[in-house]
């Protein structure tokens, strides 16, 4: 579905990912992890749109989209929440979902999209009047995913959903994510929660100062010893 070949990105002379190569197939969970400032944000936004690599090419369902603008990324299946949620806090929950589905034709098929938000996160539809700024960070974060999924995509990127949450919000947006896989949308995912992020991907990799140092399936990358030791608190 996804694959990215050689992509290299710079900030001006800063270069932030070297020579990156990975896939997603459709149908997976995808986990990227890493430490503070290894490039997970950088590669996010380059296969959303809003970075352009230096070098390097990158495919989504057999189309080369490396210079496509982001919002025509959308338009083809691609939806990102972005670190930090992003949301529009003086918009009511509703407004942001509606946000979610801008310039969208089909309106019966938005309106399925807004009952499958509702049926992941039942939170959002009692409080579909209330601003999103005023929402606590857990709630905001199941706004930031359900307004990417008023789009439709076939590749929801989700990054670091976790980030700045309560255990209790943490394990379950974990499992809303598993649940949005199994109805049948492809997800990529970046972490720093890397236990989670390992057991919940089909297939993972662990980035380290721009590059792929490991990759496997969440099952083996949990299981080895030099990922054990840097990424899940355990020698
Ligand atoms: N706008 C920018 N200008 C210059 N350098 C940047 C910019 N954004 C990120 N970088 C640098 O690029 C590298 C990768 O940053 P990135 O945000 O992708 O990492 P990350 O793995 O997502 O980290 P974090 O978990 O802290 O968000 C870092 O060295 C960072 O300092």
């Amino acid at each position: 579905m996804l694959e990215l070949k050689n992509v290299s990105v710079h900030y001006g002379r800063i270069q932030a990912i070297s020579d990156m190569s990975f896939s997603v197939d459709e149908g997976e969970i995808v986990s990227l992890i890493g430490a503070n400032g290894a490039g997970k944000t950088t590669t996010m936004r380059t296969i959303s749109g809003l970075l352009t690599p230096s070098a390097g090419s990158i495919t989504f369902a057999g189309q080369d989209i490396t210079r496509m603008k982001a919002h025509i990324r959308v338009v083809q299946g691609i939806s990102q929440a972005p670190e930090g949620r992003g949301i529009f806090p003086g918009m009511t929950v509703e407004e942001n979902l509606d946000m979610g589905s801008y310039g969208r034709k089909d309106r019966t098929k938005v309106a399925d999209d807004l009952e499958r938000v509702f049926d992941l996160f039942p939170r959002l539809k009692e409080r579909i009047k209330q601003f999103g700024g005023t929402m606590s960070g857990g709630e905001q974060q199941m706004l930031a995913i359900g307004r990417a999924l008023m789009s439709n995509p076939k590749l929801l990127l989700l990054d670091e959903p976790s980030m700045g949450l309560a255990p209790q919000f943490i394990r379950q947006i974990f499992k809303i994510v598993t649940e949005i896989n199994n109805q049948g949308t492809t997800v990529l995912l970046v972490e720093q929660n890397a236990n989670q992020a390992l057991a919940r991907a089909h297939r993972a990799f662990v980035l380290e100062t721009g590059s792929i140092t490991h990759r496997g399936t969440g099952k083996e990358l949990l299981a080895n010893p030099a990922v054990k030791e840097a990424y899940l608190g355990v020698g």
